[in-house]
């Protein structure tokens, strides 16, 4: 059979950057099958034209796909990747992004010959906004890397880690990272409101100002720090609130801890 990617998993993230991939014409839908026992995301897969199968069991006989993509949540790994043991220790290329599962789980279990990248993404790649950290092993090819790394630039920006425990920082900075930033717009919209706005303008501020900021960040030449100070006028109303959030370096202490909690979960997660 011709299927090139299997796609194990098509929840938030894996279907995030199915639609990538799909859309970007990277991969044809009907070189894509989907294993998905949840009926309606099935009906997603197949509403971008791919092949949708509950389990392993649903695989064509004769299936070799040259890349195996698991998208389950990292408890559920274990038993999953049992039913791909056959595509194991051969040509065929495992790509993980499941937060803290280590490379070593997946060679344990497939064969330890067993060509394997770890991908952190994060929910933009659903927007083609996506940041991407890879870590391979010794015995992933050039081609498949070179494969993999094309499809992964459709949902975003890709860069790479020598070290596999720095994926353990990567996850809980870019990984969870848009969830802190999703909830500091919640903050936002709720301080406005506090602050008089109605609704609608509350949450149209917020969102404007973090999507204009991080635009600015993103393309200026200068750093986030200079133009902070672009903004803050002397003894102006940026002034006045920079104060708190730095103060006695109150966001930078909190974010750090943010950080630490979500990359602690992702070693345990991993062990
Ligand atoms: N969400 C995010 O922003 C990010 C997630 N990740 C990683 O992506 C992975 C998936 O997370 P997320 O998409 O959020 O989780 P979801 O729960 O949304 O998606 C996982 C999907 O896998 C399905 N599934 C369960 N068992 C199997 C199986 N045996 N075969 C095929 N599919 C199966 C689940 O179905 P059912 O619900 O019916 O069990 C579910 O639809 C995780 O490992 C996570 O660490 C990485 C970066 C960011
Ligand atoms: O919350 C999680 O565990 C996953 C991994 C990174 C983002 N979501």
């Amino acid at each position: 059979m011709t299927a090139k990617l299997v796609l194990v998993g098509c929840g938030h993230m894996g279907r995030a950057m199915l639609s990538g991939w799909i859309g970007s014409g990277r991969i044809a839908p009907t070189e894509v099958v989907v294993v998905e026992p949840n009926e309606d995301l099935r009906a997603k897969a197949a509403a971008l034209g791919c092949a949708a199968v509950a389990g392993t069991e649903g695989l064509p006989a004769d299936i070799f796909p040259k890349i195996v993509v698991i998208a389950v949540k990292p408890q559920a790994i274990r038993d999953v990747l049992a039913g791909y043991a056959r595509f194991g220790n051969g040509a065929t290329t495992f790509v993980s992004i499941a937060a803290g599962t280590s490379v070593a789980t997946f060679e344990s279990i497939l064969g330890e010959k067993t060509p394997v990248i770890r991908c952190m993404p994060n929910l933009p790649a659903a927007i083609g906004k996506g940041m991407m950290v890879v870590f391979a092993n010794g015995h992933v090819s050039d081609k498949a890397r070179d494969f993999v790394a094309g499809l992964l630039a459709a949902s975003g920006e890709v860069a790479s880690v020598d070290d596999e425990r720095l994926m353990d920082a990567v996850t809980a900075v870019s990984g969870s990272g848009p969830g802190y930033v999703f909830h500091f717009i919640e903050a936002l919209i709720a301080a406005a409101r506090t602050a008089g706005l109605p609704a609608e303008t509350a949450a149209r501020l917020a969102v404007q100002t973090v999507y204009g900021a991080a635009t600015m960040a993103a393309t200026s030449s200068e750093e986030p720090g200079v133009l902070r100070q672009q903004v803050t006028s002397h003894k102006g109303t940026t002034a006045a609130g920079l104060d708190v959030l730095m103060g006695d370096e109150a966001l930078t202490r909190l974010i750090t801890e943010t950080v630490d909690a979500a990359r602690r979960r992702s070693i345990e997660l991993g062990s």
